[in-house]
């Protein structure tokens, strides 16, 4: 476990092509061409503007795609910048199963596999020297993928699909914009892949409340290509839920064992979708050492996917140090994935000099917001701490 800090995470654009019923291919074995040539050589264009094209693993497997830049002009035009001739390929895998013989490994241009860390060893052997393949910790949280290729120097990311793919960036809330060419048919088949396909407990932050922004539409032959900025999810903006979840979090705090040498806290871990995924308070269960935020870690299963779009809400700023355990819960907080952090109370300078647990949570990547209006209800329940500060 580490936070350093990284790179400005990427841009991300979602391209894709869909049906006018929704759908991104059939259910046929052969790739479905909803694109025109014209509409082709757009996409062929918009590879060569980006650092790197990413596809999941279905898509590869599906399609067995080579993601070149096809134009020679276009990329002489890269050369000449500077670039390589084709953008880095990146392809995000959960179990392996990749064949040796796909395009992709024979195609020109750097290729990276990005995996959960149990599946390198096997993607690894499977591969060989065909790509570099990356593990991305317990899962694959989209966010840590972004951290990965700021890492290497990609500041503008093409997604490519297929839908699970979509869907797991734009529940992120990680997409900027969507490029959506409108094929003039029907693929009328209810097993054929459809775009952004929803994800069990995931919400995606472009609702009906939050409509996208409409950058163009434009006419290419018999296709439309509409283009949305897709507004990432304002995870820096205090919400009533944020205000109701902490005063859950503060009636926590009061069950804590009392302490003289030690705050009491309260700490609520929720689901996008506004599930409670757990809760913990310091001291709980007879642990004199347990803080709130990890209390409450302990309890969920760190694989569990709705983490990455999951909020802690802690009545205390998350340790930064620790004298009785290896692990500061602002490194618990990001190992587990979770990219939102809500306190209402900054720790006083009493038995840390210095409480440094925003800043690497913010260094980290994590959102931190603060609810300053709970803070004296956080911090009533320390009086007798605090007066002494
Ligand atoms: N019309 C268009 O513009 C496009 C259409 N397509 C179509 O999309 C279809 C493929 O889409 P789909 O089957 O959804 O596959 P995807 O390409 O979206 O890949 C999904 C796979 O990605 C891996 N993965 C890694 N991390 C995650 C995660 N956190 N969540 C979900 N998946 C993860 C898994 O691999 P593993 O199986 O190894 O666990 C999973 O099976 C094809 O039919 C293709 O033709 C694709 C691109 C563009
Ligand atoms: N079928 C389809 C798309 N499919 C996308 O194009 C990829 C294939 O790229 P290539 O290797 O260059 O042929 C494929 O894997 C998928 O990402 N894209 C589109 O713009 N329109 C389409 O109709």
């Amino acid at each position: 476990m580490s936070l350093e800090p990284h790179p400005a995470r990427p841009s991300v654009l979602i391209s894709a092509a869909m049906s006018v019923d929704g759908h991104i291919d059939d259910a046929a074995p052969e790739r479905l061409l909803l694109s025109s040539p014209e509409d082709f050589d757009r996409v062929d264009a918009l590879r060569a503007a980006y650092d790197a094209i990413l596809v999941g693993a279905g898509t590869l497997r599906a399609d067995d795609p080579r993601l070149e830049v096809r134009d020679e002009a276009r990329r002489a035009a890269r050369v000449a910048r500077g670039l390589p001739e084709h953008p880095l390929k990146v392809a995000l895998v959960g179990h392996g199963g990749l064949a040796a013989d796909l395009r992709l490994w024979q195609s020109g241009g750097a290729k990276l596999v990005l995996a959960p860390d149990a599946a390198v060893a096997g993607l690894r052997a499977e591969l060989g020297e065909r790509a570099e393949v990356v593990g991305t910790g317990a899962g694959l949280d989209p966010a840590r993928v972004l951290d990965a290729l700021a890492a290497r120097g990609v500041r503008r990311l093409m997604v490519e699909g297929g839908g699970a793919i979509q869907s797991l960036f734009l529940t992120a809330g990680l997409v900027d914009e969507i490029q959506l060419a409108l094929a003039p048919f029907f693929v009328g088949d209810a097993a054929a892949p459809r775009f952004a396909p929803p994800v069990a407990g995931a919400v995606f932050p472009q609702d009906a409340a939050h409509r996208m922004t409409l950058l163009g539409a434009q006419s290419l032959g018999d296709l439309v290509v509409l283009r949305y900025a897709a507004r990432r999810a304002d995870a820096s903006r205090v919400t009533t839920a944020d205000v109701d979840r902490m005063r859950l979090a503060i009636e926590l705090s009061r069950e804590c064992p009392a302490s003289e040498t030690a705050y009491s806290v309260g700490a609520v871990i929720v689901a996008a979708d506004g599930t409670e995924i757990a809760c913990g308070f310091s001291r709980e269960g007879g642990d004199d050492k347990v803080h709130a935020e990890e209390s409450a870690l302990g309890k969920i299963d760190l694989t569990d996917p709705r983490l990455r779009t999951a909020t802690i809400y802690s009545t205390l700023e998350p340790c930064s140090v620790r004298a009785s355990r290896p692990h500061p819960c602002a490194e618990l907080i990001r190992a587990a994935g979770i990219g939102r952090v809500v306190l209402a109370w900054r720790e006083p300078a009493l038995f840390v000099a210095d409480c440094q647990g925003v800043e690497l949570l913010e260094q980290a990547g994590a959102t931190v917001v603060e609810i300053p209006a709970l803070a004296e209800e956080a911090r009533a329940v320390n009086a007798h701490l605090v007066s002494r500060s």
